[in-house]
Formats: C-alpha cells, sequence, structure tokens
C-alpha cells in the first residue's frame, strides 16, 4: 500500500473527479457512505452521536455521516464550528440535505460548549488534511473539551489538529479511539509520535482512479504489505543445496553478553542461511556450541570480547556485525578493519556507536551497508531530531550520501536506500519492545543477505518477518510474556504465510 501526503491525495481526489468522472460532492457522499458502513459493520447503531464540524470538506463529510447515520435511526447532533466565513460548496450542499432529516444543528461560536451526554460517540470532524496551522483559541479549547470529555471520539480522515506531513509536537489534537481514513495511509500515521493520536487506523476504500498511482509511481512511501513481500520473496528449488543460501559470519558476543550472540545466531539459521559461522571470544565457545548446534565457531584471541578478525575471510559471502560486542577499546579498533573488508554487511547495536564515535568510518563502509538503528542510534549516528518527521527525512539523506541501507527501527520501521522514496514496516507489536528483539533482527537480515536477497529487500524482507513472527508468537503469548527467542521459535509461521497461495 502506498502512503501519500496531503497534496498528492488532493491530487488523486482531483485526478478521479476528472477521469472518472464524478462530482466533488459524490465523492464526499461515498467518503461518508464508507464511513456509516463501517459504524453499522461495528454493531454501532443504538449509540447517539455528536458529530462536530468544521466548514471544509472534512466538515462536509461529517455532515454527511450524520444525514446517514440518522437515517439509520441513530439519534444524532451536529455542532458546527462558526467562523463567519461560508462553508465549502460540499459542506453547503450537505447542509442542505441534513436540514431535511431534522437533525438538531447547534452552532459554536464561543467557550460555552454544550456537554456530551454520556456513552454519546463523538464524530471528530473538524478539520482534515486542510489543516494549515497549528490550532489555538476557541479550536483549540474545543479539542480540549472533547479529549476530556471521556467520549469515544471517532475522527474522519485524520484527527483535528493532526498535520499530514509534518510534525504536530506540542499541538492541541483530537485523541481519537478510531480514525476512518480514505483509501491509503498518511504519513502522519507511521510517525511514533502521533501513536497517542490516532488510535486503530481504519484505511476505507472510496474508489479513488487506480490510474493516478500507476502514473506517480515512485513517488510514494510505501508500506510493505503482503503482496509486495510476495514479489520480492525468493521461492526454492527442489534441487537447491546448502551452496545455494550462502555463509554468513556474525561477528557477535562478549562476556555477559552471549545472548545477544546466540539470539542473532539462532535467527540467521532460522532464516534459511545455508551455512553460519559465529566469531566469537573465547568465553563464548561453550555458550554457542551447546545451544546453536548447526552454527560453527570461531575463536577469537581474546578471552572476552572480539578484538580481531577470522582468518580466512574469503569463505564467507556477508558479514553481521553488532549484537553483544560491547564497547572495549579493542573492539572499537576493529571496525575499521572490517569495513575495509568491503563485504556486504549489515551493522547493528555496539558496531553503530562504534561508529557514531568516529564518524569518519561512514565514509568508509562498503557500498550498500545495511545500517540498522533505533531512534537512539540513529541519533548518535547523525544527530539529534526535534521530531520523528526530521529524523525520517535525515535517515533518506544518509541513505544516499553514505550509499547505504538505513532500517530506523520502530512501531513502523521505516528503511531508506538510495534513489528509493522509503519503506515503512507494518507488522510487529509492542511485545518485542524487550531487549534482544534486535539482535534477532540482525540475525534475520544478516541470513538474508547471505541468501543473495539485495541490501534493500533484505532489510524489507527480514523486518517484515521479524514482526510477522511476533505477531504470530502473540496467538500464544501476551505482549508482556512474549520474549525473542519467541520471534524465533514463530519464524516459520512467518515464512508460511508468505510462500503459502493465499485462497481466492
Ligand atoms: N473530493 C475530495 O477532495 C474529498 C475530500 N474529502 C474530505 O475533505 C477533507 C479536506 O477538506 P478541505 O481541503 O476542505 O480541508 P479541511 O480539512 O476540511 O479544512 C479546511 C478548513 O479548515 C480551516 N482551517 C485550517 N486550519 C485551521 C486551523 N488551525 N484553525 C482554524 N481553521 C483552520 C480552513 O480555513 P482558512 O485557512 O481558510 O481560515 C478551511 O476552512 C479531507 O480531510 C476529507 O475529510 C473526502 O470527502 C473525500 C473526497
Ligand atoms: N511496539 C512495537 N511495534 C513493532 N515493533 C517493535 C515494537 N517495539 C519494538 N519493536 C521492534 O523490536 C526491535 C527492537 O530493536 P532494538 O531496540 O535494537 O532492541 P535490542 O537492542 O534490545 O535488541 C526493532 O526491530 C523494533 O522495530
Ligand atoms: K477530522
Amino acid at each position: 500500500m502506498q502512503i501519500l501526503s496531503a497534496e498528492q491525495i488532493r491530487e488523486w481526489d482531483a485526478y478521479t473527479i476528472a477521469h472518472e468522472p464524478v462530482a466533488s460532492v459524490d465523492l464526499m457522499e461515498r467518503a461518508a457512505e464508507a464511513c456509516a458502513e463501517w459504524i453499522e459493520k461495528k454493531g454501532w447503531l443504538h449509540f447517539d452521536y455528536s458529530v462536530y464540524c468544521g466548514k471544509g470538506n472534512n466538515g462536509g463529510d461529517g455532515l454527511a455521516i450524520a444525514r446517514m447515520l440518522s437515517q439509520r435511526g441513530c439519534k444524532i447532533t451536529v455542532h458546527i464550528l462558526e467562523f463567519g466565513h461560508k462553508g465549502t460548496d460540499d459542506f453547503q450542499v450537505n447542509l442542505e440535505r441534513l436540514h431535511e432529516c431534522n437533525v438538531p444543528i447547534v452552532f459554536i461560536q464561543d467557550n460555552g460548549f454544550h456537554p456530551t451526554p454520556k456513552g454519546n460517540i463523538i464524530i471528530d470532524a473538524l478539520f482534515g488534511s486542510g489543516l494549515n496551522r497549528p490550532l489555538e483559541g476557541i479550536v483549540a479549547d474545543l479539542v480540549d473539551f472533547m479529549n476530556n470529555s471521556g467520549n469515544k471520539i471517532v475522527s474522519i480522515d485524520i484527527p483535528s489538529g493532526l498535520f499530514t506531513d509534518k510534525s504536530s509536537k506540542g499541538n492541541t489534537v483530537v485523541k481519537a479511539a478510531h480514525t476512518l481514513s480514505f483509501q491509503v495511509y498518511k504519513t502522519a500515521f507511521v510517525m511514533a509520535e502521533n501513536g497517542q493520536y490516532t488510535g486503530q487506523i481504519e484505511i476505507l476504500d472510496i474508489g479513488l482512479h487506480k490510474d493516478y498511482l500507476e502514473q506517480h509511481k515512485g513517488a510514494f512511501f510505501q508500506m510493505t504489505d503482503e503482496t509486495f513481500i510476495r514479489s520480492i520473496y525468493k521461492k526454492r528449488t527442489s534441487f537447491s543445496h546448502k551452496g545455494n543460501f550462502g555463509h554468513a559470519l556474525l561477528m557477535a558476543g562478549s562476556y555477559g553478553k552471549m545472548g545477544a550472540a546466540v539470539m542473532a545466531a539462532k535467527a540467521c539459521l532460522r532464516s534459511g542461511v545455508g551455512l553460519l559461522t559465529v566469531h566469537l571470544p573465547k568465553c563464548g565457545v561453550d555458550i554457542m556450541q551447546t545451544s546453536t548446534h548447526e552454527a560453527m565457531v570461531s575463536i577469537d584471541k581474546d578471552e572476552h570480547c572480539i578484538i580481531s578478525i577470522p582468518d580466512d575471510i574469503s569463505k564467507y559471502n556477508v558479514i553481521g556485525v553488532g549484537p553483544g560486542i560491547g564497547l572495549e577499546n579493542e573492539t572499537k579498533s576493529l571496525l575499521p578493519a572490517i569495513l575495509q573488508l568491503k563485504k556486504p554487511l549489515v551493522i547493528d547495536a555496539d558496531a553503530l556507536n562504534i561508529i557514531a564515535e568516529n564518524k569518519a568510518l561512514l565514509q568508509q563502509l562498503p557500498a550498500q551497508t545495511i545500517l540498522t538503528p533505533h531512534p537512539k542510534e540513529f541519533d548518535r549516528l547523525f544527530g539529534e531530531s526535534p521530531n520523528d518527521f526530521v529524523r525520517m527525512e535525515k535517515a533518506q539523506h544518509a541513505a544516499s550520501k553514505h550509499n547505504c541501507v538505513i532500517v530506523l527501527k520502530g512501531h513502523n520501521t521505516f528503511m531508506a536506500a538510495p534513489g528509493a522514496k522509503g519503506f515503512f514496516n507494518n507488522t510487529g507489536n509492542p511485545g518485542m519492545a524487550t531487549g534482544g528483539s534486535g539482535d534477532v533482527l540482525t540475525g534475520i537480515i544478516t541470513g538474508l543477505l547471505a541468501q543473495k536477497y539485495s541490501a534493500l529487500n533484505a532489510a524489507i524482507l527480514g523486518v517484515y518477518l521479524h514482526g510477522l513472527s511476533a505477531d504470530m508468537a502473540l496467538q500464544f503469548n501476551s505482549f508482556e510474556t512474549l520474549l525473542p527467542s519467541d520471534i524465533i521459535k514463530y519464524l516459520y509461521r512467518g515464512f508460511k504465510s508468505i510462500i503459502t497461495e493465499k485462497k481466492e
């Protein structure tokens, strides 16, 4: 699924109006009908509704939804924010239509807001993608009033006060339980800083013209859905052998952090790598050999941490470095040597922190290296960001500048690569917020890279599978009990769901 900016959505609306063709007010009717149907399917027709409308097209949607719910037998009160100026044409048409339904309408002109009866559902249709400045004055007061009412809020298109394409940090924004948005995701929905506002997001199909997306391919962010993942997944043939799936070298672990190496190794093996060697300090040998029988080990000179590179590096086709390696000085000084090997590379955790301390190393990254920072690691590497939007733009810029793939981890992990607009992931859950989940991801991506996926596809597929397997593991776990080792255990379910053909 694509993720569009407010401007692109406006263009797409206009394209549909011109090329379907369909009248703008009829498109609004479709949008409102999709919302009313969603509410009906939810079994919510026995509730009463307070519908809050601005005077733009978002408010027009609200008026049309009010009419449709009233026709379905719901008790409705409509509240219109009165600014003095006329509503948009489609708003005015829908106001006329609503007058015919005898729905009570209250015009809000001052702060004396009518209390919303307990149990009413609030429909928030104040502002949509046309928001052009932060809310203030009476409008901000109204949103505070709605948020503090204790009523469930359903926002239409986007919670009012939330900007589609830039940060709304510190602004007054509606806190919705559900957001009913149209056709595609909006950039605002994938930013962690907005998680408190959107609630559950539903994307409703309003039949916008498909040709628009075809004609602007490459101009949009992409949400990595199942269709896309299937298109990059490589099927195995019956005659395949271990030589087809690469030999990965993982450089991981230090005294007290061998668990990171074990998890990365197991995840790498379960991702289908042909052969795996783990380079680790002496203290880790017994741990790895007893826990992970399929992994070979390459033993470092040092007892406690990694300070050297294995002798014969030529047999490995990829290297994954970072999980649990620590920040000992001798480990730090090893990193430039690893970069000089010019192998396909996945860099995570402390290996990223070492680069952050010596940023000149960024210039030495082999082409198409994959970096997997969480936001703090990212900020250490590329500087602090005031908000998620700026951090994402920095990731795009850094990926181009250093010719690398950046996996900026989070709920909707963002993947940036040179020449691509960027990809957001849509699998995974808060059960993954346990130390070690990142080590598992490094193992998965390293395993896929060894199997000759391109760097970008290894990142996209790895992140998707990582989250999907964690989602599958929820069948037998709560968010609290889910462990990184469960993600490895359920990787087979993730793979199978990609491989299994969907029944039509
Ligand atoms: N055919 C289509 O296009 C379809 C569109 N659809 C719907 O249209 C929505 C977009 O509608 P839209 O473009 O009319 O903008 P909208 O969000 O209603 O707000 C604009 C108004 O708000 C005002 N305003 C802005 N910021 C403000 C602030 N901080 N504080 C106070 N006022 C502020 C601004 O006033 P002004 O800046 O002129 O003072 C203007 O009056 C979209 O989200 C979707 O719901 C669907 O029906 C599907 C088909
Ligand atoms: N709420 C969440 N939703 C989706 N994915 C999550 C969530 N919380 C954590 N994750 C994923 O778990 C991983 C955590 O990685 P990281 O922070 O490096 O952990 P660690 O270093 O402890 O192993 C990332 O891939 C991240 O995307
Ligand atoms: K809204």
